[in-house]
Parts: C-alpha cells; sequence; structure tokens
C-alpha cells in the first residue's frame, strides 16, 4: 500500500474536474506523458487540498492499493477519467453553423493487445521492429460524430462538459490523449459560431476557441472523406442509391456545394487548393425558415414529412397551366414540368389556409433543391467540371432532396455532369476543423486504417443525442429497455418511392408511401469511425483494387429472404450461448436481452433500407454451412422488404455478421462460444496422436492426400451449422472426422491437387525445394484447427517449411483467436516432436510447455512455427485491411492456405 501527496503546484483546470470526487477512477498521465495512475488503481481514499483563502484545489491526497515502487508520481496538471467516460476522450472539433453545430470527438480505447514474451519473440522472428505504436502518428480509437441545434447551444455545451471532451489534447507534434490539458485549452471550430460565441465557450468551458476558416475545413473535410472512407459517395437518381468508387489519382477538379443555411460553391483542384467560385443565399435556411412560416411546423423534419404528401401541382404553375394542357415540345418542356414555382398563388383568391401544408412543403423543397441543383450545374459548366459532390445537411439523406438535385443536373447538363452526395454530408466543415488539429496525423490515414461500426443505438436515434450521453454498460442496457418501444417505430418503412418523371424536365409528384421519416435518416448513414493505423493490405494481394471480399450480391432478393431468417431465427440461440459464456447470472441475461434487442433493431432497420449502413457489398458462400440456423419468423419484416425496390444499394452479409459480433461486444459478451470452443479443442486434442499415428503410416503421396482431405472434412466441425450439431450425436470426433475425410473423394469442385503435389514433392524423382515460409489461415476451433489445419502445418514443418499460423483477432462465432492458438499448439506439441520444436524455435512456448519441455531447450536447426493475428473480429476476413504482424509476416511467405473464414 503506499501513500503519496502531490506537490502543491499542482493544478487544475476546471472545477468540474472535482465532481468526480471520491469516484474518480483513474488519473491518466503526467507532465511528459507518462502514466501515473491506470484506471486499474484503487484508490483507498482521496481528499483535496484547498488554498484557505480560495476553492481552489492545489493538490490532493491519494492512497492506493498497490506498491509506491509502481507508480512515478510528478508534478502536473491532471486529466481525470470521470467514472461516467468509459474511454479517454481525447479531442473534439465544432462546426457551428447557422442551423445546426456538428461536432466531431475522438475517443481512445485502451491498447488491449497484450504483449506478451511469446508474442514479443514471434514479432521479434518475423523481423518486425517491435511494432511501436509510438511509430504512428495517429493512436487507434474512435470518432464520432454529433450533432445539435444551434439555437440549443447549451445543450452542445452541457454534452461536452458531462464527457469531459474539452479536456485532452494534441501537442504540436503528437495527438496524444495522454499529454495534460493546459490551463489555455483550446477547441478547434469552424463556422460563424465560431465567431459568434467564442466568450460563451470560455465562459461555461474555460475554453478558448481556434478558429478555422470554414472553407479550409469544408474542402479539407470532404477531400479526407472522399479519399480515406470507403464508398463515402454515391449516386442517387429516380430513387436508386449507388455507391461510387473515386480513383484517388482522379479527383480533382471537382465542384463542392455546401448546402447548409445558405449554399457555398467551391472549386476543388486539390489539397488546400480551392476557389470558392460562388454561392446562394437560398439555402437550408431558406427551406425551413419559409417552410416554418409558410405551414407553422415545429421541425425540420416535420417539415420534410409534409412534403412527403404533397402534391406541388396545387400551387406551383405548371407548363401545362400554361398552355392549356399541352406540352411545350418545341423546347423540350412537358406539361408536368414546373414552370413558376408557387405560381398558382397569384391567381387564385385563397388565402395561406387554403393550402395544404403538405403542398406548400413539397413546393418550396422542389424550389429550392431545383434551383441549387442548377446553379451547380452552371458553375459546374463555367469551369468544365463534370462532378458535383453535394455536402450540408439540408440533404439530410433524403431521397426526393437528392432525386430533385440529380435531375436539375442531368437535365440541364444533359448527362455531361453527375450530381453526387456524401455520407457524411453535414460533417465535412467539423472534420476539417479536426483535422487541422495536426497536419500530418488524420491526413495520412487511408482507407485500411478506418472501419466503419453502427452502434447500437443507431437504429433508434440515428446518432442523434436524446438526453445526456449514456455512459457506463447500465445505461445502456436501460436505455435499450426503455426504447423497445421504439423498436416497433423504426420498422416503418422509409419513403423511398422514386418519383416517376414525365417526360421532359419534370417530375410527377413522389409517391407517398410511407408517412413518417426516420428519427434521423441521413445520420444512420454514418456510424463510428474506428481509427485503427495499425492495419494494411494484405501485400500479397495481386490488384487491391480488384479484390472484393464479398462473393454474394444480397440485392437477390432470394439471397437477402435467406439470410435474414438464418440470422433473426438463430438469435435466440445465440443469446442463449452469450449467457451461458457469462455463467448464466441476471447481469448477463438483462445485458443479452438488450443485446438481443439492439442486434433485432439493426436487422429490422437494414431490411427496411440496406443502404443506410452504407456499402455492405455482399455475402458469403461459405457462410452458408455457418449459419444453418433454428427457425423463427420475421416474415413480415421480410416481405416489406421484398415490396421495396431494389433501391436500397447493395446488402453485405459479412459487415452483418460482423455487425452482431461489435453488437455482442458492446453488451460485453466477448466470447459467446469460450466454452464450447474449450470442449471441442479438448475433445479434438484427444484423438489427435491417433490421427498422427494413422498419417505417419502413410507414404507421402496418399499422406498429402488425406491430409488435405482432412482439411476440408474438418472445416465442417462449424458451430453454427445445423449439419455439425446433428453429427455430434452420431459418434465421437474422429469418427466423425473420419467418415467425414471419407466422403471427400476427389474430384472436388476447384480440383488442383495434382498441381500442389507435384510442387511438394516433386514428380519424375526430382525432389523440389520446399516452400520458406506458408501462411495458413484458420479457421474455428476444435476438429477444424486441430484435426485439419495442424497436421497440415506439420507436414510442412517437416519439410523444412516455417509455418506462420494466422487467426482471428477477435472472438467471432466459434472461430479460434491468436491468443488462444499457442495453448492448443502447446498441447498438441506433447504428442508430436515435430509441432514441440518448431513451437519452441518460434517462441510459441515460452510459458506453455516450461516444464515438458526441459532438456529440450535451444534445437536452432528447426524451422519455426509461429501465430500472428489477422487484425479481424468477423467470421469473415477482409484482406484489405489486416494486422501489420500479418503484412510483416507475409513478405516473405510463399505459400499461402486459406481456409473457411470466408
Ligand atoms: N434537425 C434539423 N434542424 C434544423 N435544420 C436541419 C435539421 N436537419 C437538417 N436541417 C437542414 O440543414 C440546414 C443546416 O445545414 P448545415 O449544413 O448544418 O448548415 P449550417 O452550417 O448553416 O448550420 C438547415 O438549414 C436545414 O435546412
Ligand atoms: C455565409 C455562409 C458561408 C455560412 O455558412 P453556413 O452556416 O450556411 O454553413 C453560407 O451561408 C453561404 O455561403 N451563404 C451564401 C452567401 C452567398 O454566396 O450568397
Ligand atoms: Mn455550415
Amino acid at each position: 500500500m503506499g501513500n503519496w501527496e502531490l506537490s502543491d503546484q499542482v493544478n487544475f483546470r476546471s472545477k468540474q474536474l472535482l465532481q468526480g470526487g471520491k469516484n474518480i477512477v483513474g488519473l491518466m498521465a503526467g507532465l511528459n506523458g507518462d502514466p501515473i495512475l491506470g484506471i486499474d488503481d484503487k484508490i483507498e481514499d482521496l481528499h483535496y487540498k484547498n488554498n484557505n483563502n480560495s476553492n481552489e484545489v492545489q493538490g490532493l491526497n491519494l492512497t492506493l492499493a498497490r506498491p509506491k515502487s509502481k507508480a512515478i508520481l510528478r508534478k502536473g496538471i491532471l486529466p481525470f477519467l470521470l467514472p461516467n467516460q468509459s474511454d479517454d476522450i481525447s479531442h473534439l472539433a465544432l462546426d457551428i453553423g447557422g442551423s445546426l453545430i456538428k461536432l466531431i470527438y475522438f475517443s481512445r480505447h485502451e491498447d488491449q493487445s497484450v504483449e506478451d514474451k511469446r508474442k514479443k519473440t514471434v514479432k521479434e522472428r518475423l523481423g518486425i521492429s517491435n511494432g511501436n505504436r509510438r511509430s504512428y502518428p495517429v493512436l487507434g480509437g474512435r470518432l464520432h460524430f454529433v450533432k445539435f441545434e444551434t439555437s440549443k447551444l447549451n445543450e452542445c455545451l452541457d454534452f461536452i462538459s458531462s464527457k469531459q471532451l474539452h479536456c485532452g489534447r494534441f501537442d504540436s507534434h503528437h495527438w496524444n490523449s495522454e499529454t495534460p490539458a493546459n490551463e489555455n485549452a483550446v477547441i478547434k471550430a469552424t463556422g460563424g459560431g465560431a465567431y459568434k460565441f467564442a466568450d460563451l465557450f470560455k465562459e461555461r468551458l474555460g475554453v478558448s476557441i481556434e478558429k478555422e476558416d470554414e472553407m479550409d475545413c469544408l474542402v479539407a473535410g470532404a477531400n479526407f472523406l472522399l479519399k480515406a472512407i470507403r464508398h463515402e459517395a454515391f449516386t442517387h437518381m429516380e430513387g436508386h442509391k449507388e455507391f461510387v468508387q473515386i480513383d484517388h489519382n482522379d479527383l480533382y477538379p471537382y465542384l463542392l456545394v455546401n448546402i447548409g443555411s445558405g449554399v457555398s460553391i467551391i472549386k476543388v483542384d486539390g489539397d488546400g487548393k480551392f476557389q470558392r467560385v460562388s454561392g446562394t443565399n437560398v439555402g437550408g435556411g431558406t427551406y425551413w425558415g419559409l417552410g416554418r412560416l409558410l405551414t407553422k411546423c415545429n421541425s425540420f423534419d416535420e417539415l420534410l414529412e409534409l412534403s412527403q404528401r404533397g402534391d406541388n401541382g396545387t400551387i406551383d404553375m405548371l407548363v401545362g397551366d400554361i398552355y392549356g394542357g399541352m406540352d411545350y415540345s418545341k423546347i423540350g418542356l412537358s406539361a408536368s414540368t414546373i414552370a413558376s414555382s408557387f405560381g398558382k398563388a397569384i391567381s387564385d383568391k385563397k388565402e395561406l389556409e387554403d393550402y395544404r401544408p403538405e403542398d406548400i412543403s413539397l413546393s418550396l423543397l422542389r424550389m429550392i433543391s431545383y434551383n441549387i441543383g442548377q446553379i451547380s450545374y452552371l458553375n459546374a459548366l463555367r469551369f468544365g467540371l463534370k462532378r458535383i459532390f453535394f455536402g450540408g445537411f439540408f440533404i439530410r439523406g433524403h431521397a426526393y432532396t437528392m432525386d430533385t438535385i440529380s435531375f436539375a443536373v442531368q437535365f440541364w447538363s444533359q448527362g455531361e455532369a453527375q450530381a453526387m452526395f456524401l455520407r457524411h454530408e453535414g460533417y465535412l466543415g467539423a472534420l476539417g476543423a479536426f483535422m487541422s488539429y495536426q497536419k500530418h496525423g488524420l491526413d495520412d490515414l487511408m482507407v485500411h486504417h478506418l472501419v466503419e461500426r453502427f452502434p447500437m443505438g443507431a437504429p433508434y436515434t440515428g446518432g442523434r443525442i436524446h438526453g445526456p450521453p449514456l455512459g457506463d454498460l447500465n445505461e445502456k442496457i436501460s436505455w435499450m429497455e426503455k426504447f423497445v418501444q421504439k423498436g416497433t417505430e423504426i420498422t416503418a418503412p422509409v419513403p423511398m418511392a422514386p418519383p416517376g418523371t414525365t417526360g421532359l424536365g419534370g417530375f410527377e409528384v413522389p409517391s407517398s408511401r410511407g408517412a413518417t421519416l426516420r428519427s434521423d435518416a441521413s445520420a444512420l448513414n454514418v456510424g463510428v469511425l474506428h481509427l485503427v493505423p495499425t492495419l494494411e493490405v494484405f501485400p500479397l494481394l495481386t490488384n487491391p483494387k480488384m479484390y472484393e471480399p464479398n462473393t454474394i450480391d444480397l440485392s437477390d432478393h432470394k439471397e437477402l429472404e435467406y439470410w435474414f431468417t438464418i440470422l433473426s431465427e438463430h438469435l435466440p440461440d445465440l443469446v442463449d450461448k452469450a449467457v451461458a459464456s457469462e455463467g448464466g447470472i441476471d447481469d448477463a441475461k438483462r445485458r443479452g436481452d438488450a443485446f438481443a434487442r439492439a442486434f433485432s433493431a439493426h436487422l429490422a432497420r437494414l431490411m427496411e433500407e440496406p443502404a443506410a449502413y452504407g456499402n455492405l457489398g455482399s455475402a458469403n458462400l461459405s457462410l452458408y454451412k455457418k449459419l444453418t440456423f433454428r427457425c423463427l419468423c420475421t416474415y413480415n419484416l421480410l416481405n416489406r422488404l421484398m415490396e421495396e425496390p431494389a433501391a436500397y444499394g447493395k446488402l453485405g452479409l459479412a459487415n452483418l455478421l460482423e455487425l452482431r459480433e461489435e453488437c455482442l461486444r458492446e453488451f460485453q459478451f466477448h466470447d459467446a462460444y469460450r466454452s464450447i470452443k474449450q470442449r471441442e479443442n479438448e475433445a479434438s486434442l484427444a484423438v489427435l496422436p491417433d490421427l498422427l499415428l494413422e498419417l505417419d503410416h502413410m507414404d507421402e503421396e496418399t499422406r498429402l492426400l488425406t491430409l488435405i482431405e482432412g482439411v476440408l472434412a474438418a472445416n465442417i466441425f462449424d458451430w453454427g451449422s445445423r449439419a455439425c450439431v446433428d453429427l455430434y450425436h452420431k459418434g465421437t470426433i474422429i469418427e466423425i472426422y473420419r467418415m467425414s475425410r471419407n466422403k471427400m473423394q476427389r474430384p472436388w469442385r476447384a480440383n488442383d491437387f495434382d498441381i500442389f503435389k507435384e510442387r511438394m514433392l516433386g514428380s519424375e524423382g526430382k525432389k523440389p525445394k520446399p516452400h520458406k515460409r506458408a501462411l495458413l489461415f484458420v479457421d474455428n476451433s476444435g476438429a477444424d484447427v486441430v484435426l485439419g489445419m495442424l497436421p497440415l502445418a506439420r507436414e510442412l514443418l517437416r519439410r523444412g517449411t516455417e509455418v506462420v499460423l494466422v487467426a482471428n483477432s477477435l472472438p467471432a462465432l466459434n472461430d479460434v483467436t491468436a491468443m488462444e492458438l499457442p495453448d492448443i499448439v502447446a498441447e498438441a506439441a506433447k504428442h508430436c516432436d515435430i509441432l514441440r520444436r518448431a513451437a519452441e524455435a518460434g517462441g510459441l512456448l515460452v510459458d506453455a510447455m516450461t516444464n515438458t519441455l526441459d532438456g529440450l531447450k535451444g534445437n536452432s536447426s528447426s524451422v519455426p512455427l509461429m501465430v500472428v493475428e489477422n487484425g479481424c473480429g468477423s467470421p469473415c476476413i477482409d484482406l484489405r485491411q489486416v494486422s501489420s504482424e500479418l503484412a510483416a509476416a507475409a513478405k516473405n511467405a510463399d505459400l499461402v492456405i486459406l481456409e473457411g473464414m470466408g
């Protein structure tokens, strides 16, 4: 037990920091960024030292439940981690516009990767220079996107304050949450409000606003998004959304049209190279302001919702109204084209009350969207630009708005120019402000460093803030419980009906199949962005640009139906397993319930509008076998989906499966299949010696074929697979395995065994050189890895090939993880000299085998067997985003064996 007293020189930046009181769970860092106390440190006692004549606290006494020698206390200003923060939140930037405040903040995960001795040895063997995080300019963590109405600035300030977002900081060189904030803390902000509200920020939060130019920020944000986020941009024509893959080398020049309160039109020629070429005062503020006056609506969303039931023909003067129902075809105008917005109101003897608010809203929306589209086109024409990207929250992911703008651009340019929209539409300025903290940090990030995730609340709120921020797990669960009713609301379909065009120059009114607008459609297009600077593109991909991890397109309704049914049906079973994995206690049941609600909400939301989740690619065939689950029906939802046109873009199963794993993790189910995996590993390890004996009695050629058949056979041991579960009732693992192996007779669908055999064994008496290094991607636990892949690894090792076993970083279904694998190998090595020597040479046995290894140390002539993590936490691997360890290991590999993992 140690007892320290901090120096009197310790300062506290904000009185709010003290509110943590005894509940403070950790002090993160000292002056030099050295950790002082971790969140795991138990505070036995704490009290503040006050200056007699002021309330200002000057120091504190701490008693910690750990030895003094472990900690160094330094003088410094200590950023606190309050109990309601689950993360160490490090930074924040704002865009305070005429209508909305956009806030982006970064939270850093505690680094959970355990650098044990084993992992270090493997890294050394692979020649990875201590994969040091500090060599990356940006720390891993998450970017969150939040918005508030500017008129409710106080809510925003409360949010910042409750999450203590203004405490972490960048220093001049590093993005470093461990650097203490100083008394002159600054927040980067852009937009007019950065000027208007600077004093208020100083007063309320004690921070200064560092102003960043709005246009600079818009451009920086747009460039970043277009380069770093996969499928950021999409087209939207006649109700059909399609993601566009932007070629980074062919991005400039383009026209950026930001539709906020007003509209800025910017020609972008490169990073930081741009010119604001035009603008218009008829923008989002105009629609919302004028719309409110004319319809008495209380919110923007209400106004937009009204438009969906509107018929603008009652107010707008159409060409047909002027031409007696006829087209004016000579100049290309159909009778239904709007000749004059609101034009009918001049001749009618009607007052405002005589018009339906629905019609007024639609008329206004069309007038403004069309006008902006037209001005944008004219500017594109002026500078010969073909691509126009639209941003700003006026768009709000609203199908009809986008269709109208697209139509205008298409119509006036006669198809020459194209309107594109951005998923993070409203956050361009805020992102730019965020990036301005450090010019060589965020903007160096590339697509493969970013992983997009949709947190549990997304289907309900679309990422909007309702009430105080959710802090701990318990709050999350309560929130799920509270919102369970809301869950039914989200199944209401979003009106996405394509407006039919009527020949030249006009639309019909949007058909109104749904009456309500989802709480916030646009925000759901924005997940939380995980920054993972250690991820890399797998270096052996021949053509990363062409690589597509998903193999089946779910826009095929049959596929879609199949997968949604499977996932919904499996949910109760998964919850049972998850709860059991945590000992079945009440707390686990409650979490299980909340997980089920959250994931069902995601499923329901996805079925409504798959494209809401951005690009979800397509599904994966190998998962058919993986997910043959029990029945429970969600046909009502499916039926609705079947009714909707395939206008929602693509939907991918791999991403959906990952979302499910993430959702489990969110409710702290870190490994639902833990005990199942253990049981199967043990059962398989028990029969491994028999199998190895059998193999060793075969001649080389038979053995090689048997090994490959064995890999195929063992891959059926796949949890969740109905067939697999049934099999378990029919015999022991080794019996099932042998039986399955016998069924794996050639010819196979892909049947290149002879080529492989020749490469391995040679022909006409010539012995080929063994492979230098083989990467073996392993799948599942139990028989799959132990009876399938390990014997194959052993065969390669026997031939003098280095073997790297590649496994998942995080648990997903019953997939073995890189953390679990060394123990399995160690156990297997007890029965096999080849594996033992190789595992020892590879540094895998450092602590697992110390007893059995006595006397066997130091056989340096063995080729090593190693384990690396793949960087993935999903049942399907995406080779565009793998761990840096795997990327390093791949560089010397001349054989890659992929088994399972999609
Ligand atoms: N919830 C909302 N409240 C107010 N306006 C909204 C909302 N959602 C979308 N909008 C539209 O977005 C516009 C603001 O867009 P934004 O890009 O944030 O501009 P600004 O920077 O001027 O605030 C509003 O004028 C309105 O047309
Ligand atoms: C003044 C502004 C840059 C402010 O940005 P906003 O808050 O609208 O996002 C913008 O409203 C604008 O470009 N207005 C159009 C002014 C014009 O060029 O006519
Ligand atoms: Mn703005």
